[in-house]
Order: C-alpha cells, then structure tokens, then sequence
C-alpha cells in the first residue's frame, strides 16, 4: 500500500500541509517536508484527532445556525443538521470551515482554515493547534479592508450575541425598516471621500480572544477602539478619515485583493454564480442568484434587519442637481456637524464636478445649452465648460499702406488667398508688395472685415504746422511783389531800372534762366521783387504751397498789349488772390498804346482805376526809367492797405526761390524768409533737403547773420540741392528733421518712379491720347548720312494735328551711350538704321529706359512710328537678344565654308537662333547659324565665357572683331489701348 505524503493529507483534511507536519512533530515524528511520507498509523492517528474536532465543530455550527434560523424567522433549510451522513466527512468539514470564514468575517479576519476558526472559539480548541498564532496580517490591516464585504449574511452577528460587548446597542441593527432613511441618510450626508468601501467589523473583534485594549490606540478616536464597535456605523466611522482614493466601488467586491479564493468563495454570494451556503439561504428570502443591481434590493429588503449600512455605502447616490425634489434620504444636503471633515465648498465642488459631467455631456450630444440664471461662484466656476461662442472678427486696422503679408496676418487668410483675390480684382500684387489703403478697404470688406484706418501721426503735418501768432509781437514786414507777363514786355528790364542795376547784361542771351530776388527801398521803406521766368514756376510754387508773393506786377509793353502769357499772368495772380498792378512798360516806343492795353484788359476783368475800376495801372518805360516812383508808390500803397505783418523773433520760414549746386560752395539756395527771423547756425529743411545754415548773403552779396522777414537771402549750408518752390523752415528739433526728410526722400524716390514715362514707340499713342506728349523727339542713326536724312525727311513728313516729330537730333555711326543719355534727357526715342548700340549704350538704354528701333528697312522704320501715332503699332513680336560673341579667329574650310572661332562675351549661343554680324556699329549681315561647336561636337547653346566655332549660313565674309548677336523673336500680347 502506498503511503500518504504530508500534503496529500493535508489537503484530505483541508488543512494546510504545515499544520500536519506540526501536528507529527508534537507527536515526536519529524518529517522534512510537504513531500515527506508518513507512516499509515499516524495518518490514523492524525485523522482520529481531526475527526474528533471536527465532529466538536459540527455540533457548535448546528447550533449557530438553527439560532440563526430562529432569528430570521425562516426554515434553516441548510443546517448542516440535516447532514447525518458521518461518510462525507469532507463535505462537513467543507460546511464547517465555510460558517468558521463568516464568523471570522465578520470579525474582521481572513482566516482561511478550520483551524483558525478553533482558535477562535475557545480554549478548549486551542490546544490542538498553539503554535499557530491568530494570522495578524488581517487583524493589522486598515479598517477598509477588514470590513465585511457586502451581502455577506450577518448569522454570526445574530448566533453569537453572547459576543457582543454592548448588547444594548444590537438593536440598533435590528431597526426595522422605517429607521433605516435615518440611517442611510447619515450615511449619505457623509462625504463621498470619508466613507470606507467596507463596513468596519464590528462583531468580529468582539468574538476574538484578544483583549480588547490591545489593537486600540490611545490617540485614536474612541470609535476606532473596542468599544467603537458596537455603536452603529454611520457613527462609528472615523470623522477625518483619509480620503479613499481612487474611485469608491458601486458594490463591495466579495472577494478583495489579498483575500483567499477559498475566502471569496464562502462570501455566501456568488454574483452570477451558483447559490454558495448563504446563496441558500437568499435563495430562501426569494433571491435567485444576483446581479449587483440586486443585491441592493436584497439589502434593502425586510429581511435584512441585521445588516447595517453597506448598501448606502455601496450605492451612494451621487450628488445630483435635482435633490431638491427627492426624498430627504436621497438629498446630498450634510448638516455642518456631520461633515466634520468636509472642506468648504465641498458641496459645490461637487455639484460643479457634475456639472462638468453635464456639460461634456450635452457638448457631445452638439446640445449646448445656455445659463440663463446668474453663475454661481466657487470652484465649480473652473470646471465648467463654457459653450462656444460665435468668433468674433476683429476690425482690420489699416495704415497708410500695408503688404499682403501684413494684411494676411490681420484678416487671418493666407497670402495666396490674398494675392488671388487681389488677381481677381484685377490687382497684380506680390506677397511683399505694399498696396495701398483703399485697395486694402475693399479687400477687407470682401472677407466680411470691419475696417479701421489708423493713419501714424502726421510728423510733416506737426512740423509744418503754424504756430498761433501773438498779435503784439507781429510787426509790418516789407511787402513781396512778382513782376509777372509775356515775354520780351520787359519784366527784367523794368527791375533793373527799379534796382539801379544792369542784370540783362549779365543773361545768356539776354533771357532770364533763373528766379531772381531782389529788395529796394522806396521812401524808407523796403520792397521785396521776384523775377521769374514766367507763369510756370509761380504756379509751381503755388502748387508746393508757397504763397511767395504778395502783390503781382503785370508787366504789358504798351506797343504790343494783351498776350497769351498775359492772360496766363493775371489768370494765376487772381488765382492766387494776389492784387494786381498793371505795368504798361514801354510807353516811350512810337508805338504805346495805353488805352489799348486797358481796354484789352477789361476784357480780362481789369479795369483801370481812371476807368472806373480798382486796377492800378501805371505807365512806365524801363528804358527811359518813367514812371517807375509811380510805380513804387503805388506798391507801398497797396501793401500799405493789405497790412502785411510778421513775427520776427521765431523760427524763419519761407520759400526757395531758387537753387544750384555751386562747385565751390556746394548746394546754394535762394531763398524768401517770409515769417520769423533766419540765423546762421539754424538747422534748416526743406524739401528732401537737410541743413544747417553756415552762411548768409543778401541780394547784393553781403553776408549777414541775420535774415528778417520778407528778406531775400542766399543760404550755403543745404546737403542736397532744394527745388524751387520748397518750402524751407529752421527746426529746433534736429531729430524730427532728419525723420522728415527721411520720410520725403522715400516718398520722392517713389514718385520719380511712379510718374517717370518714357515714350516709346508702343505706349506712344497711348500718351498721345492722354494728352502727355504733343511732340515725338526722335534720334536718327544710320550707317550713312544719306540714311539719316531720308530717315529725318520721311518722319518729319508724319506730323499730325496731335503730335508732331521732332528730330532733335541725327548722326551716323554706332548708337552711343551719349545718344541714350540725349535722348533720356529729351524723353526722345532712337531709330537705328543698319546700326547696333555698343555694350555702354544698351546698359545705359536699359537703366534709362530708352526706346532704341533698329532697322535695315527705312520704310519699316517710318511704317513703325506711322503706326505708333496713330496707334496702330502692331506690337506682336519682339527682339530678345540672347547673347554676344566675338570672332577672334577664322578658319576656311573647303567643304564647310568660313568657320569663325568666338568667344561668347555675354549672355549665350544658340543653334537656332537668329544671329547678326556686326562690324563697328553696323550690322553687316542678319541670318542664321549653319552650325555651332564646341570643340568637335555640336552643341545646343554655348554661355558666356566658353570658346566655340561656328558657321553662318550663306555668309562667309566674316572678319576676326566682328561682333556676332545671337537673337529669339517672341511673340507678345498685345494690349488693348
Ligand atoms: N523801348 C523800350 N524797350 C524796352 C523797354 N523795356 C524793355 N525793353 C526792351 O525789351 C526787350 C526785352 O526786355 P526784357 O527785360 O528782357 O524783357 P523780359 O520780359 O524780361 O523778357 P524775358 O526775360 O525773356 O521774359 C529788351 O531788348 C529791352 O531793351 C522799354 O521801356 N522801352
């Protein structure tokens, strides 16, 4: 026969192997292991000591249970005094240690064994098993996790009473049904936080052989003592608590971590499983075997009087807004002395906790609702969701020019939406292209935007601002008078007679080139005359804003009367409201004829003062210095009556009457102080142009350091020349000039490329039609002076009744960079016949953005610039040239013909290209290339800096120098005018 092995009866007995090797070493037989045999005699004496427990045990559960039975009213249908079968004595030892592992349960122990439940019943048991010590593992864990799980039957709670240290207080348990909302309303005031998954054990302490004292700590809640436990839970729960971490579980697991399956398994709850020992007896109250939704109707029923608050604390209801209409056991209201621990704003963190939930909740379901009520407060405030507003968009504020790139940032759209839109619009801009306010306005409104225009602060506006004059400190300044009228009447000889002076000698030509100032003194009183040109720069100053003069002389030769620039003179003065004196000069020529010159006049709206009229009209002769006091007086008069007043003790500011760039000097401007006082040292701007003020000379060409108001000065100190009509002011603030005019060399850089239009043959009668050019300035170069004079003949014979040809200029030869610069300055083009430009004058050509025709045909020449005037330019293809070769070599072959050896001096060679042969300025020939090589090979195209023979087709008189053009005809869109 096989012996038994310490295991084998170990687990026969449902013990653990340890126990058995115990149990032989207190019977003096000493095994080494679970594996060892044992000897079949004392397995039989082994197994006579357990039967005898176990019989012991059977007797002590059948009593239990039937006091169970009798309490809950119900027929014990399980006891395991229905059992007589002694043969299954493994199934009652099963039976036995299942209703040990309750009790043990419920005393808040994990014994797994028969064993442990003897030691906990009495002396009488101990003794079988006194070297195992109670297992304090369990004993020493957190309440948590000795507290009963839930459903577990509390029959050892009702089959010991004899256990309980406070019978008085076990009723409490067994409240009926009516005190449970109490119960479970405690329960639920409780926060969340502060309740344990699992109910402390209660009875089970009690039941232990271990005094009570000695798991309760001193300085612990009395509840957490001995005594603790038999007060009713919701009581007995520790205020202050440690938060449980982690979610709370709905419902108390049977079987928690660390707890032996055997444990779980005894539970007497089965969720979803077969009816355990306790499953029976649930089975009994009408439960079949339960889910977890069930289980609270099972605890909640009649029948579990005796079971305490675990329900409440399984399935706490969360805290929900709509309490206020729920029973009172269902309200999540906590009175502030039952939530010792409860922090302030628990209660709403909560709520808003769940409102949080809410609003994900119905964000997801795209339900987005709107607070109508006010918002609460507290900390519930951070968690909530806002729902989502419409975005707003921004108003677009826009400067005085802005990019595409910028405008792109503020209206949040991307530059190639932009730049399309702006295509669409028929705005062909690029990414970094400035486009201006209103172009941007539009744009913006398109995309729905609001727009804002924030103009930066006007510094130009600042500084020229005038400040507001004191009218004790003005003081009667001499008056300016222009002498204005038609040419050769006699403006600068009537000044010179006024000034005593021969300026007309000193004139090229005797014809006045540039603005002249000058001040007289009459009577002791001083006057201030420009001479100008004529009407041009008067309107030109005007048009810079300078209101130079104060009266205007109208100079009309008594002999020749009211003329074209004469009507243009007083058409600008009364413009300009400026009063006019009629000067009828040369009344000493045979000639004069005053009257007639005041009746032509009237005709102008000037009638004579002797006619009625407030005019003033005095005759005077320059030459014979008549009637010139006259004259003066009745200046002084006028500006006597007009009470002409300035500030001397300011800043000066005035008007540039004139300016050059003296090699010796540098920038000298003529200039009119006309308000404040200007001094040397003063820091000066006008225009574009900086300066300070180094010195000073009068009319006369004394220096001085002072210039009063009204005073013609010439001032050296200007870095850049000034233009006529500028006005110039001193500023203190040298800072703000120099930002100025900053600001003005951009401005006028832009313009000089905005308004610079070159005439060209193509846009010419577009500018014909516009009206800007009335006359077509042309250079003629050909290769003989007889090309040029029948190209000068047959193009003069184009003038029309719009525009008329002007050959301002022929030659032969070569298209020079001399020609280019001509024909720059006099915004005129130039026809080349059977010529080329030389390198310098295409470079100059295409900087200065000069039309250069070249032609081998007169007639397409003259057919060119016909169609040009009357806007009939077919402008279809077009030359590119494509690079420049130059032959340095030339080799004959008998087969092949003249071979010329180049090298490529700019751009590049094509095979099929159109090529022309140069010789010093003329094109000797224009065809096409027969072959071109590199070496041995043919190639496509040969760049600048290589080497390459090439051969021309049906052209062999090829010479070293000559200088072959490589050349594409593109075709080109043609614009509707
Ligand atoms: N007989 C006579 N000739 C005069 C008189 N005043 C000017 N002249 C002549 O007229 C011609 C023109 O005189 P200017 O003073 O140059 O005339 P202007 O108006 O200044 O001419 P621009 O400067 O070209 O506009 C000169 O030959 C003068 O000698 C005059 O009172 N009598």
């Amino acid at each position: 026969m096989v012996k038994k092995r310490v295991h084998e009866l170990a687990k026969e007995l449902n013990i653990e192997s340890k126990e058995i090797i115990k149990k032989l070493s207190q019977m003096g037989i000493e095994v080494k292991s679970h594996m060892s045999t044992i000897e079949d005699k004392d397995v039989g004496e082994i197994l006579r000591q357990y039967r005898k427990a176990g019989q012991a045990d059977e007797k002590k559960v059948s009593e239990r249970t039937s006091k169970v039975s009798e309490t809950r009213g119900a027929p014990n249908a399980a006891a395991p005094t229905a059992r007589e079968s002694k043969g299954d004595l493994r199934r009652d030892k099963e039976k036995n240690a299942l209703d040990a592992k309750k009790t043990d349960k419920n005393r808040g122990t994990q014994s797994g064994s028969r064993h442990r439940t003897d030691y906990n019943r009495g002396p009488g048991l101990v003794d079988r098993v006194p070297s195992r010590p109670p297992d304090r593992r369990f004993q020493e864990k957190p309440p948590e996790k000795q507290a009963r799980p839930w459903g577990a039957p509390k029959v050892e709670q009702q089959t010991k009473p004899k256990m309980v240290e406070s019978p008085p207080e076990r009723p409490k348990f067994d409240k009926p049904q009516q005190d449970r909302p109490l119960q479970e309303k405690r329960q639920l005031e409780r926060p969340l936080a502060e309740q344990p998954a699992m109910p402390k054990p209660t009875q089970g302490r009690t039941g232990q052989t271990r005094p009570q004292g000695e798991h309760a700590r001193p300085d612990r809640p009395f509840h957490e003592r001995g005594q603790g436990q038999t007060k009713p839970q919701p009581q007995g729960r520790t205020p202050g608590t440690a938060p449980q971490q982690g979610p709370t579980p709905r419902y108390p697991r049977q079987g928690g971590p660390g707890r032996p399956q055997d444990q779980r398994s005894a539970g007497g709850f089965r969720p979803g499983g077969g009816p355990a020992v306790t499953g029976a007896r649930v089975g009994e109250r009408g439960a079949a075997p339960m889910g977890p939704s069930d289980r609270r109707v099972f605890d909640r029923g009649p029948g579990t009087a005796a079971k305490p608050r675990t329900d409440q604390q399984a399935i706490r209801p969360m805290a929900r807004p709509d309490d206020k209409g729920r029973p009172a056991l269902l309200q999540t209201k906590t009175p502030d002395k039952q939530k010792p621990v409860s922090k302030p704003g628990a209660q709403k963190t909560a709520k808003g906790r769940y409102e949080k939930r809410s609003a994900i909740a119905e964000h997801a379901e795209g339900k987005l609702r709107h607070r109508t009520g006010p918002r609460k407060k507290g900390p519930a405030k951070s968690h909530e969701i806002k729902p989502l507003q419409p975005v707003e968009k921004k108003p677009v504020i826009l400067g005085e020019s802005t990019t595409v790139q910028e405008l792109s940032l503020k209206m949040h759209k991307g530059p190639a939406e932009l730049i399309k839109k702006l295509l669409s619009m028929g705005v062909m801009v690029t990414i970094n292209q400035e486009i201006d306010t209103d172009t941007a306005l539009i744009l913006a409104e398109e995309y729905g935007y609001e727009v804002e225009i924030k103009l930066p602060v006007d510094l130009e506006a600042q500084l020229m601002q005038e400040p507001e004059e004191d009218s004790a400190l003005l003081q009667t300044r001499p008056c300016v008078v222009t002498v204005m009228g038609h040419v050769d009447h006699g403006k600068t000889s009537l000044l010179d007679a006024i000034r005593e002076t021969n300026v007309t000698a000193t004139e090229a030509g005797g014809i006045t080139q540039h603005i002249g100032a000058y001040q007289v003194e009459h009577n002791g009183k001083k006057i201030t005359f420009v001479d100008t040109p004529g009407h041009e720069a008067f309107t030109a100053m005007r048009a810079r804003g300078a209101q130079v003069t104060d009266i205007a002389i109208l100079v009309v030769a008594a002999d020749d009367g009211v003329m074209p620039q004469t009507i243009e003179a007083i058409n600008h003065s009364k413009d300009a409201k400026v009063p006019i004196i009629v000067a009828i000069n040369k009344i000493d020529k045979p000639g004069a004829n005053p009257d007639r010159v005041k009746q032509e006049l009237t005709e102008h709206g000037l009638v004579a003062e002797e006619w009625g009229g407030d005019t003033i009209c005095v005759n005077v002769s320059a030459i014979k210095r008549e009637g010139l006091t006259d004259l003066l007086e009745m200046i002084l008069l006028v500006a006597e009556v007009s009470e002409l007043k300035a500030n001397q003790n300011r800043p000066a500011r005035g008007t540039v009457i004139e300016a050059e760039l003296d090699k010796a000097r540098g920038p000298v401007a003529n200039v009119l102080v006309q308000n404040g006082s200007l001094n040397i040292g003063d820091t000066i701007i006008a225009g574009a142009a900086l300066g300070r003020v180094r010195a000073m000379m009068d009319d006369k060409g004394r220096r001085i350091k002072k210039a009063g108001p009204s005073t013609p000065v010439e001032v050296i100190g200007f870095s850049d020349v000034p233009l006529a009509g500028d006005i110039f002011m001193a500023v203190e603030d040298e800072k703000l000039a120099r930002t100025i005019v900053a600001r003005r060399q951009t401005k006028k850089r832009e313009e000089e490329l905005k308004t610079t239009t070159r005439v060209s043959l193509e846009d010419l009668f577009k500018h014909i039609q516009e009206g800007q050019i009335k006359e077509l300035g042309i250079i003629v170069k050909a290769d003989v002076q007889g090309s040029v004079e029948a190209l000068r003949q047959a193009l003069e014979r184009l003038n029309t009744g719009e525009v008329k040809v002007n050959i301002i200029h022929g030659g032969v030869g070569a298209i020079s960079e001399t020609d280019i610069m001509f024909a720059s300055a006099s915004n005129a083009i130039i026809i080349g016949f059977n010529v080329r430009p030389d390198v310098n004058a295409r470079k100059a050509a295409e900087s200065e953005k000069v039309d250069v025709r070249l032609y081998r045909v007169i007639y397409d020449a003259i057919e060119d610039v016909k169609a040009a005037m009357s806007g009939l330019l077919d402008p279809e293809y077009k030359e590119v040239m494509l690079g420049r070769a130059e032959i340095r070599k030339i080799f004959r072959a008998s087969k092949i013909g003249t071979i010329a050896g180049c090298y490529v001096l700019e751009g590049k060679l094509e095979r099929d290209a159109g090529v022309r042969v140069v010789r010093d300025g003329i094109v000797v020939h224009e065809g096409k290339l027969d072959s071109l090589k590199r070496f041995k090979d043919d190639v496509k195209e040969v760049v600048q800096g290589y080497e390459c023979g090439l051969a021309l087709e049906k052209f062999n008189e090829i010479k070293e120098g000559d200088i072959i053009e490589a050349f594409s005809i593109e075709a080109i869109k043609r614009e509707l005018s």
